[in-house]
């Protein structure tokens, strides 16, 4: 199946000349969550912004469901739904004007049955007739998706959805998110919570300074670049790694009472019993053993600070 978005060789220089994107190669597959993690000034929002059109490219090509964004550029809008990070509506309109017009903007005629079906499904029915400035700053997120949804598009971009979004709200959106794809739409997040990323996401990419360092299954990449820590609380308190364990990634914590053993998730586990073995040789005795994956937050400040 062709993808529903390709990104191929694609460029970004800002007047100025500073280089946001660089050479930028990404297929995001029909029905994926896809998140785009980075650092703030990494390029994510340069990126959103070319593939939804906002913003001229330097060089590449990027088709949204076949269609070329430069020369087929109304065909390949009209699938795209952005929902931006700040909300750019007149505060007097009403919610309900607000969704049908941006519903317009795609030379959509209008469909009453599917703005209700839109406002429904976040919880915004109720408030259809409010204008926009008397909503709580949840139901403005949830209106920017209304919006974005507005024309049916088939790909779904959220940039940053959740930032500065309380707990709950986080998990409501969340749940909506995944209901989307249910529904069959494509979702490309982009985001500072790592969290977030490893919640929703099936694949993820990694942006730093304006390229894709790596992109990668959310289950593959946790277990190939994740590391175990084993954790074994000694009867006796230890002054130093005995020397027959120096060659090992061993760490002794700080109070001598613990020996910390660094692994890899791939890596079999012959390290962990030839460690067990060599301290039953030494009789070093411990009372406690406990593993510990590492987080795809941890993966992903060793990926950005490498
Ligand atoms: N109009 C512009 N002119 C010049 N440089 C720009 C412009 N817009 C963005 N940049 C620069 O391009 C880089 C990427 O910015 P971008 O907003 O895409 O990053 P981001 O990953 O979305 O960051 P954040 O997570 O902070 O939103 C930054 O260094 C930024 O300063």
């Amino acid at each position: 199946m062709q993808p529903d978005i390709s990104v191929k060789n694609l460029n970004k220089v800002y007047e100025g000349g500073f280089q946001a994107l660089k050479n930028i190669n990404l297929e995001i597959k029909r029905g994926e969550i896809f998140a785009l993690l980075g650092p703030n000034g990494a390029g994510k929002t340069t990126m959103i912004s070319i593939i939804c059109g906002l913003a001229n490219m330097s060089s590449g090509e990027v088709k949204a469901g076949g269609h070329d964004i430069v020369k087929d550029y109304r065909k390949a809008r009209e699938l795209i739904g952005l929902v931006p990070q700040e909300l750019n509506t007149d505060a007097f309109e009403t919610v309900w004007k607000a969704v049908s017009f941006s519903r317009g903007l795609f030379g959509k005629a209008p469909n009453p049955g599917h703005i209700e079906k839109v406002l429904r499904a976040l919880s915004l029915w109720d408030k259809r007739n409010n204008r926009i400035m008397t909503l709580s700053g949840g139901m403005k997120r949830r209106l920017m998706i209304a919006k974005a949804l507005s024309h049916e598009p088939q790909i779904l971009f959220l940039d940053e959805p959740t930032a500065g979004v309380d707990v709950e709200l986080r998990r409501d959106m969340w749940e909506m998110v995944r209901k989307l794809r249910e529904n069959g739409v494509t979702i490309i997040l982009t985001t500072h919570y790592i969290e977030e990323a490893e919640e929703m996401a099936d694949r993820i990419g990694v942006i730093r300074q304006g390229e894709i360092i790596l992109v990668e299954d959310k289950a593959q990449l946790m277990s190939k670049l994740g590391k175990k820590e084993l954790r074994l609380q000694l009867q006796n308190r230890l002054e130093q790694i005995p020397g027959q364990l120096m060659l090992e990634p061993v760490e002794l914590s700080e109070d001598g009472h613990e020996l910390i053993y660094t692994f890899d998730s791939q890596q079999e586990q012959a390290g962990v019993a030839r460690l067990l073995r060599t301290l039953g040789d030494l009789g070093i005795d411990y009372r406690d053993l406990r593993t510990r994956e590492s987080s795809l937050e941890e993966i992903f400040v060793g990926l950005v600070h490498e």
